[in-house]
């Protein structure tokens, strides 16, 4: 069986026209080696590079197709948004009443939308999003996420996109593109100061050209990691018909399940099917002497769900390098440690 590190020795043999390598120029993401079967992305500093690279592409694919011990190899190029973004300032301005004449506000091409939310804040919702989209992307899917959180829109740092999103020929928003996934946030339109202030109105006609004015293409799934609580957002997103299923994130602890029982209740009294409940920040295993404990509480997510005879979905220990991937806008879903299966299982089950 042919390992990452060959298969990286092999990539790094590969040479770019500037002399440079995929590896050197630290072009290769998401590398996985499952049972012989290879998958990787190419990250292109732009897409104008990105479209010049599918000679190299295709080569790097051949490359590793030819190793002993691999069955299959595939790769996907995509650009980082970043440079993208500074080649190409959107004239489209976000903010402003919904206008009530647009009524199908959904994607076009989006097959499934997923809203990831909780009742109360900061128990992980915005990293249970991007892990999930990121997870889902690596299962072969095509995924977008749309960063509802408009009080605290954290997709940004969390996937290491800067800069305003380009726009299309057609003045539509083009979404930035990370780690395999197509991105959009109100963080990157406006200052983060200017939404806090937003109430209903603005809210909803943000949403509305969040969906309907960015170019998502075409997708499998677009996850919306959506504010806490059961505020606006969800109304608008429920009742325009947009969401074929709502995950719901709560920690264990009494406070934050109460809390994920209210946006349950608006979610099935919007008619919006709850896939399922992942409990985040489970349990704390130290890394010194594997004590595991539970900070949160124990087992009051599983019960819920038992309750409502959705499924649990997972439990997502307390993970040091959670956090810092997060903050380092290199969602851990993306690496190979046990927190990347979990997000890869949690995937599956969805699937
Ligand atoms: N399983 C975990 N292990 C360690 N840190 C975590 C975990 N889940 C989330 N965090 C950290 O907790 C903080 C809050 O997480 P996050 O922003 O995802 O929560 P949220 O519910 O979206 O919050 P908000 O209500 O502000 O939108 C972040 O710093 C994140 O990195």
């Amino acid at each position: 069986m042919a390992t990452k590190e060959q298969v990286l020795a092999e990539l790094a043999r590969l040479e770019l026209p500037d002399g440079r390598s995929l590896v050197s120029a630290d072009m290769v993401r998401a590398l996985t080696v499952e049972g012989g079967a290879v998958r990787f992305v190419i990250e292109a500093p732009s897409p104008e590079a990105a479209a010049k690279m599918e000679p190299i592409r295709a080569a790097a694919v051949d490359m590793v197709q030819a190793l002993s011990g691999v069955s299959s190899a595939s790769a996907v190029l995509t650009a980082h948004g970043a440079q993208a973004a500074a080649k190409a300032p959107p004239k489209l301005s976000i903010g402003g009443h919904p206008d009530p004449k647009r009524k199908d506000i959904r994607p076009k091409g989006v097959a499934r939308v997923i809203a990831v939310g909780s009742g109360k804040g900061g128990v992980g919702k915005s990293t249970v999003s991007v892990n999930l989209a990121v997870a889902l992307a690596r299962a072969g899917q095509r995924v977008g996420i749309l960063d509802a959180d408009f009080y605290g829109p954290s997709q940004p740092r969390m996937l290491g996109v800067t800069g305003r999103p380009g726009q299309s020929p057609d003045g539509r928003i083009m979404p930035p593109q990370a780690h395999g996934l197509k991105m959009m946030s109100l963080g990157l339109m406006v200052d983060e100061k200017q939404a806090v202030v937003w109430r209903g109105p603005m809210l909803m006609g943000a949403v509305q050209q969040m969906l309907a004015d960015v170019d998502w293409g075409e997708l499998d799934v677009l996850i919306i990691d959506l504010p806490p609580g059961t505020g606006d957002v969800q109304l608008t997103l429920g009742q325009q018909k947009v969401l074929d299923g709502a995950v719901i994130v709560s920690t264990p602890q009494d406070v934050a399940l109460i809390d994920a029982r209210k946006a349950i209740d608006m979610f099935e009294k919007l008619k919006v099917p709850v896939m399922g409940l992942v409990e985040n920040m489970s349990l704390y295993i130290c890394p010194q002497c594997g004590h595991e404990a539970h900070l949160f509480g124990h087992g009051g997510v599983g019960l819920e769900a038992e309750r409502l005879g959705a499924p649990l979905l997972a439990q997502i220990p307390i993970d040091l390098e959670t956090r810092l991937g997060g903050d380092a806008g290199t969602p851990i879903a993306a690496g190979e440690t046990a927190a990347a299966q979990i997000y890869a299982d949690l995937a599956q089950k969805l699937l």
